[in-house]
């Protein structure tokens, strides 16, 4: 039975619903810690020390006790005698007392004792000759405090920067360069992740060609499966560019069988409207899978499918190459990013003013790709090139979908929109 005609139309909410309800995180796997930059973690992260766990000095100079330096000036230094020298990680052997300092380095823990660091800028070693620290004894030394400097200056505290037992990551956090701090900080060489999402790709059509092809009369090369590929692998699944369909529901059925038990995700681009090859419509009247739904109120990609087959989330783009851009952002990246366990799956929404007058109406939510500037610290966005689903060169300069609800008397320069970034 064809379902080209008399679709239910749903909202894009209600489409997002019925496909979150198939979606579960992909199973976890632990990776080196360098391959773990760009994925989502899987687990929470525990301090299970404090940063720093020793107090820690943040510049090169003097352990001291504050209180025998209050009197110090650059005209009456007070002459401290030097215990011992306590470069970064060793520790310290002795207790800083009444009349005594510490050489220490950046980084090295705090001599008990001490409650300050003075810089070694700040004090002049008197029996230091030369600079052959290294060949010194420092018990032979004193050292000259020029300046008073305060209690807990120059310390960073036990754990000043996290306490033991903290949360410092939570699952579902992307490992960006901070992150990757912090798990190299815990010791964690490697990391628990959930898998990257396999995701098929099928372009259908007898109108296009493999990108390597020469070119030939009425058909195109397949742009929209590089293009999907590229939005898969942004959004952290893994890509599987399949070969492209004909219009033979038959053998469009056998391939995207064949495939779905070696991936978690089918998407396809093309054949989903009313016209005689449309082919997916034919697998969707044939086929033993639960059809989501197959018509949404958006624009473009108003005929955009889904189906649930063999408990596998199937995904059926428009195959105008804007409508396509706009189904994924719109369904798969959440999907994908669900997968692996976002908990904010879908794409950001920001405010920002329209750049220029937009007055075509429409019966169903446009989501118009965008381009975003910022002047004067205000957000504005414009059209990204001719706003129609046919058109490909435009989405290269998208960095968001403008959405403009259905009806509306259109919109002027300057009116405030909602826009959701893409990138
Ligand atoms: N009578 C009607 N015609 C159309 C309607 C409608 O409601 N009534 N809807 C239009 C809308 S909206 C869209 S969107 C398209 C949807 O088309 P399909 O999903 O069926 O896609 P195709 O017919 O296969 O192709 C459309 C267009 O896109 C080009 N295409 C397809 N695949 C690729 C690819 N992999 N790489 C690059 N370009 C591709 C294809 O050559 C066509 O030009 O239907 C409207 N028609
Ligand atoms: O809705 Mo079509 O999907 O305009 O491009
Ligand atoms: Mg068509």
């Amino acid at each position: 039975m064809k379902l080209r005609f008399g679709r239910k139309v749903i909202s894009v909410d209600e489409a997002r619903a019925a496909l979150y309800e198939c979606v579960t995180t992909t199973e976890k796997e632990m990776v080196s810690l360098p391959r773990s930059f760009g994925r989502l973690l899987a687990t929470d992260i525990y301090a299970d020390h404090a940063v720093p766990h020793f107090r820690r000095s943040g510049v090169d100079g003097y352990a001291v006790r504050s209180q025998d330096i209050a009197a110090a000036t650059p005209d009456n230094p007070i002459v401290l005698d030097v215990i011992e020298r306590i470069p970064s990680g060793t520790v310290p052997e002795r207790t800083v007392q009444a009349g005594m300092a510490a050489r220490i380095m950046t980084g090295a823990p705090v001599p008990d004792g001490a409650d300050t660091v003075v810089m070694l800028e700040m004090t002049d070693c008197l029996c230091l000759q030369d600079e052959s620290l290294l060949s010194l004894d420092a018990q032979d030394t004193k050292v000259k405090i020029k300046k008073n400097v305060q209690a807990a200056s120059n310390i960073t505290p036990i754990a000043g920067e996290v306490n033991c037992g903290e949360l410092v990551i939570p699952q579902g956090t992307r490992i960006g360069p901070g992150e990757a701090a912090i798990l190299a900080t815990f010791g964690f060489s490697v990391v628990k992740v959930f898998r990257r999402p396999r995701v098929a790709i099928f372009s259908t059509g007898s109108e296009l060609l493999q990108v390597e092809q020469e070119l030939q009369p009425g058909k195109i090369r397949n742009s929209n499966s590089y293009m999907l590929a590229a939005q898969v692998e942004a959004n952290g699944g893994e890509a599987f560019i399949m070969p492209a369909l004909s219009d033979d529901p038959h053998q469009v059925e056998a391939a995207l069988g064949a495939v779905l038990p070696d991936v978690d995700l089918i998407l396809t681009s093309g054949g989903v409207s009313v016209g005689d090859y449309d082919v997916l419509v034919d697998v969707f009247g044939r086929f033993d899978g639960k059809i989501l739904f197959n018509k949404v109120a958006m624009r473009p990609g108003t005929p955009t499918s889904a189906a649930l087959w063999k408990s596998k989330l199937l995904l059926a783009l428009s195959g105008n190459p804007g409508a396509s851009f706009v189904g994924f952002e719109l369904f798969a990246k959440p999907i994908i990013r669900k997968m692996l366990g976002s908990h904010r799956p879908e794409a950001e929404e920001l405010s920002a003013f329209l750049d220029i007058a937009y007055d075509k109406p429409s019966a169903y939510p446009r989501y118009i790709r965008g381009t975003t500037r910022v002047e004067a610290g205000c957000l504005w966005v414009r059209p990204a090139g001719i706003d129609k689903s046919s058109i490909m060169v435009s989405i290269k300069d998208a960095d968001c979908l403008i959405w403009l609800p259905a009806g509306g008397q259109g919109y002027l320069r300057g009116d405030s929109v909602k826009v959701y970034t893409t990138r």
